[in-house]
């Protein structure tokens, strides 16, 4: 049951009330907003159910505007392996909204896996490489790039389940176009992106395989902070003006410098890492080649 202003709301379970959403915690906070843990409780007696809120912090009109696109994308993606979208509730005077997805209690990959480094095996990393190549593939057959594939940005569902969990920079692939170059360089994580993308910000599903190939990394080091992309590039790409980091690192990359091998990583996991960073966007595996290989390598450790 769930009481709502207006009777056009009646119908649409997808319409939240902002008097009823309680705040609980912050589940997470970036550059532009934050995600909140909320209890929706319409009855007032902590009976709702607990939901995943995400707002902008400054309301700029390109934010708003960007906002409102993830929100149309996340509504129409339907996959085990992406978080679902509950609803959006308009703020008062309808100048923002907030976006109101399901609630994993296990939260992020990046904060699970050093908690749970002793019972999460090479066949539990592979188990999410294989998921996640799953919901890209989904992601790449309706013809968007995700542009910020990191373990932050996974979610763990259980031990044996992850799902992709945002979509903040998600974009659309023009219809004559495979590729997406974006004007705004915006803030997100260059030790994630591909070297087209830095230099050129062109963005595609290649590039998310680069990114893929990034996350398929903090996997086999299980996220551990001393051993992160940033701090393992930054130590390799030595010294230098903190103004020239995209430079410098641009130069690492075409150098033909990659990431190492992370401790105990199988070699075979490695050479997927390698073949994801390769240089030539057309040369790195589709996410359908990765999804075959991840499985075959599944078959190979349990075996
Ligand atoms: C891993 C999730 C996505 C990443 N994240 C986050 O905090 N952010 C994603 C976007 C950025 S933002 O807030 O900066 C941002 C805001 C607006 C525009 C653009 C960016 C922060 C934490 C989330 N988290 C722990 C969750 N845990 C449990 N259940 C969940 N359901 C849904 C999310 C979620």
């Amino acid at each position: 049951l769930r009481v709502c202003d207006h009777a056009w709301e009646l119908q649409d379970p997808t319409v939240y009330e902002e008097r009823h959403l309680k705040y609980i915690s912050v589940l997470g906070k970036g550059n532009f907003g934050s995600v909140e843990l909320c209890r929706y409780d319409p009855l007032g007696d902590n009976t709702g159910e607990l939901v995943a809120v995400k707002k902008l912090q400054h309301h700029t009109v390109e934010h708003v505007r960007d906002f409102q696109r993830e929100s149309r994308i996340l509504r129409s993606l339907h996959s085990d392996f992406i978080v679902k979208y509950k609803g959006i509730c308009y703020s008062a005077g309808r100048r923002s909204f907030q976006l109101i997805m399901e609630y994993l209690p296990n939260g992020s990959l990046r904060e699970y896996l050093p908690k749970n480094q002793n019972v999460l095996g090479p066949c539990h990393l592979l188990l999410y490489a294989s998921q996640i190549c799953k919901g890209m593939l989904y992601l790449g057959s309706q013809r968007y790039v995700h542009r910020d594939l990191a373990s932050r940005n996974v979610l763990v569902e259980s031990r044996e389940h992850v799902k992709i969990g945002d979509f903040g920079l998600t974009k659309i692939l023009p219809q004559d176009k495979e590729y997406y170059v974006v004007r705004e360089k915006g803030e997100s994580p260059i030790f994630w992106h591909a070297p087209e993308s830095l230099s050129d910000s062109i963005y595609s599903r290649e590039s998310d395989v680069w990114s893929f190939g990034v996350l398929l990394y903090e996997l086999f080091t299980y996220s551990q902070r001393s051993c992160s992309p940033p701090t393992e590039y930054l130590r390799m790409m030595g010294p230098h003006n903190a103004q020239q980091t995209v430079c410098s690192l641009v130069e690492f990359l075409r150098a033909g410098k990659r990431l190492c091998t992370p401790a105990s990583c199988p070699t075979e996991v490695y050479k997927l890492m390698l073949s994801c960073w390769s240089s030539l966007p057309s040369e790195r595996p589709s996410f359908k080649d990765l999804e075959l290989q991840v499985e075959q390598l599944q078959e190979s450790l349990t075996n």
